[in-house]
C-alpha cells in the first residue's frame, strides 16, 4: 500500500518520515496554503533525501505551462491536480509530462462526484479522493462519508486522504481498500510542521495491522 505523507516544509521531517515508511513526500505548490513551498525550495528539499521515495507536486488550477516549469525546475516524480483540472486538462499535462505521475484529486461533496471519477480513466495514473470544504482546498482535516465510499470500485487506483490520522486509520481501513492513504494535517504539529511522533505512531498502526513491511 502507497502512504503519502503531504505538506512537507523541511528536509530533516522528510527525510525522517521517508525512513519511517512513507513511499511519497507531497510538496504543496499552490502560494495561497501555508503549506506552501517554493520551486527553489523543493528542489533542495528533493536533492537532500537520503533514499528514495516519490516527490508528489500538489498544484490547483495552474497552467501546464507552470507545472511544466516546476517539474522541470525542481525532479519532482509526480504532480497531484488538487483544483478543478478537468479530463481534458489532465490529457494535456500527460502529452506534456509523459514520464511524470498524474493523481487527480477530487474533492468528493456528493455521490455524483465518484461517477465522475471515471472519465479520468484514460488521462491520469491515479485518483485521491478527498473531503470537501467550502474555503479550502486540502489540508482541512475534515474526513469523508467513508460509509459512501464503500462500494467505489474506480478504473484506477486510488487514495485514500481526508482528515486521516493515527487515532482512526484503521476504522477507515477495516471500511475501505484503497490502494494507499495521504495524511498531512493528522501528523503535524501546525501547518508545514510534521509531527514525527504521529507519524511513528501511523507506522506502527499500519505494521500492527496489516502487516506491512516496511
Ligand atoms: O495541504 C494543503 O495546504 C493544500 C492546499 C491546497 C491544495 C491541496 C492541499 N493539500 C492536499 C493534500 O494532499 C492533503 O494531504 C489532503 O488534502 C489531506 O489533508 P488532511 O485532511 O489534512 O489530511
Amino acid at each position: 500500500m502507497r502512504v503519502k505523507i503531504c505538506g512537507i516544509t523541511k528536509l530533516e521531517q522528510g527525510d525522517a518520515i521517508a525512513q519511517l515508511g512513507a513511499t511519497a513526500l507531497g510538496f504543496i505548490c499552490v502560494p495561497s496554503s501555508p503549506r506552501y513551498v517554493s520551486a527553489k525550495k523543493i528542489a533542495t528539499l528533493i536533492q537532500g533525501l537520503s533514499q528514495p521515495v516519490d516527490c508528489i507536486g500538489v498544484f490547483a488550477n495552474s497552467t501546464v505551462a507552470e507545472i511544466c516549469q516546476t517539474v522541470t525546475a525542481t525532479g519532482l516524480s509526480g504532480v497531484q491536480l488538487h483544483g478543478n483540472e478537468s479530463p481534458e486538462f489532465c490529457q494535456q499535462l500527460r502529452q506534456s509530462l509523459p514520464e511524470t505521475e498524474i493523481i487527480k484529486a477530487l474533492r468528493v461533496r456528493t455521490t455524483q462526484c465518484l461517477t465522475n471519477s471515471e472519465s479520468y480513466a484514460n488521462s491520469v495514473d491515479m485518483l485521491l479522493l478527498d473531503a470537501y470544504h467550502p474555503t479550502q482546498l486540502g489540508g482541512t482535516g475534515k474526513t469523508l462519508d467513508w460509509t459512501t465510499l464503500k462500494n467505489y470500485k474506480p478504473c484506477l487506483p486510488w487514495l485514500l486522504a481526508g482528515g486521516l490520522t493515527p487515532d482512526n486509520i484503521v476504522d477507515a481501513l477495516s471500511l475501505l481498500q484503497p490502494d494507499g492513504i495521504d495524511l498531512s494535517s493528522g501528523v503535524e504539529r501546525s501547518p508545514g510542521d510534521k509531527d514525527l511522533g504521529k507519524v511513528a505512531q501511523l507506522f506502527t498502526k499500519l505494521k500492527e495491522n496489516y502487516c506491512l513491511n516496511y
